[in-house]
């Protein structure tokens, strides 16, 4: 639906160049929420807003839907850009408007007769969850309604693509769940794709499909969530796992297991799925001749699945515990031994 062919982005200031967006390629499909995750200064904000020509490339081509937008006209591109919402993590709304008129003036911007556009402005209020609010100014709604402004101004011309240019972060972490449902919400109920910049690992983890890492303009490592989750190549995709699965009391644990569970073999397993695990242990005790005693772990859900980690400890006789790692290896689960802290 998006392909995006060699995007770069060249800055040129006073005394240097800066490549913000560097020979960057991606394709995106129909009905995904693809997250593009980086540090600050990675091109993240540079690449979202060449997507909808805020900022215009230095090279490359973007198409959406087999159309080219970087070859467009001015006249062309406001059609196309209609195709197109944005929500900011300022939210960008307009002050002396109420709910209702912010929504609306995409609507008017557009040249829709007012009897359309208030009937599409409450459907909008509604699907958003701003019912009986319309009527208010900015300034009297909370960080979390004036982004549902923002997401409703989005949506007024029906746009196939929804950027979020980090949307949630200038939110509170219960405030940025519920604004992460809704997003699902919209996603899943009008199949609209939505890609979002972000740089917390949970933003991705909650609702994206699939991810992309970005670093010096680049995308450097790119996959299913899940995919990334259980096997990060990179540095910095590790350190972003890490936000996530990160667990600060895993080297204490494991230095205690490692004290005080002498015998047999102390292993990591890495799961997708949580009844894999759990069908794995009764498998392993059931086949073999060890007992398997539970230590320590970790579970966390994501868009496409749930992922964990469990250090396990397996006694019994040398050989048979060697069989049942033999055997782990042979299934989907994957198997650290002798872990490190
Ligand atoms: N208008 C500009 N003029 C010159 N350099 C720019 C401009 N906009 C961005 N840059 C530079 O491009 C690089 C990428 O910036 P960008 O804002 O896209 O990164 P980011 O990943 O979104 O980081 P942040 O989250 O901090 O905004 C940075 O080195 C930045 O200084």
């Amino acid at each position: 639906m998006i392909s995006i062919k060699d995007l770069t982005k060249v800055f040129q200031t006073k005394d240097q160049e800066v490549r913000a967006v560097d020979e960057l390629n991606l394709s995106i499909d129909k009905g995904e929420i693809f997250g593009v995750i980086g540090y600050s200064g990675a091109g993240k904000s540079t690449f979202i807003r060449l997507l909808n020509r805020l900022e215009e490339p230095t090279s490359g081509e973007i198409e959406l839907n087999n159309e080219n937008l970087t070859g467009l006209k001015k006249n062309e591109l406001r059609l196309a850009r209609q195709e197109i919402g944005m929500i900011f993590q300022h939210f960008n709304l307009l002050w002396s408007r109420t709910v209702f008129d912010n929504i609306a003036f995409p609507l008017e911007i557009a040249g829709v007769s007012r009897k359309k556009r208030e009937e599409r402005v409450n459907e909008l209020i509604e699907l958003v969850g701003l019912s009986g609010r319309g009527g208010s100014y900015p300034s009297q709604l909370s960080g979390g309604q004036k982004q549902r402004v923002g997401i409703a101004r989005a949506l007024a011309n029906n746009p196939k693509v929804l950027l979020c240019d980090e949307a949630t972060s200038a939110l509170d972490p219960e405030t940025t769940d519920s604004i992460l449902d809704l997003l699902v919400g919209i996603n899943e109920k009008l199949g609209l794709t939505i890609v979002l910049i972000t740089h917390e690992m949970h933003v991705i983890r909650k609702i994206c499909h699939r991810v992309a890492v970005m670093e010096q303009g680049k995308v450097v490592e790119s996959g299913d969530v899940l995919d990334v989750f259980l096997h990060p190549k990179e540095k910095v995709t590790k350190r972003f796992v890490d936000q996530v699965m990160g667990d600060p009391d895993r080297e204490d644990s494991l230095n205690l297991i490692q004290e005080n569970y002498r015998s047999g073999e102390v292993i990591q397993l890495h799961f997708v799925g949580e009844n894999t695990n759990q069908a794995l242990i009764s498998d392993l005790s059931r086949k073999f001749e060890v007992d398997v005693n539970i230590l320590h772990g970790k579970i966390t859900q994501t868009q496409k699945g749930a992922y964990g980690t469990m250090l396990v400890q397996l006694v019994g006789d040398e050989e048979v515990v060697n069989q049942s790692i033999e055997y782990i290896r042979t299934t989907s689960v994957e198997v650290e031994v002798s872990p490190n802290a």
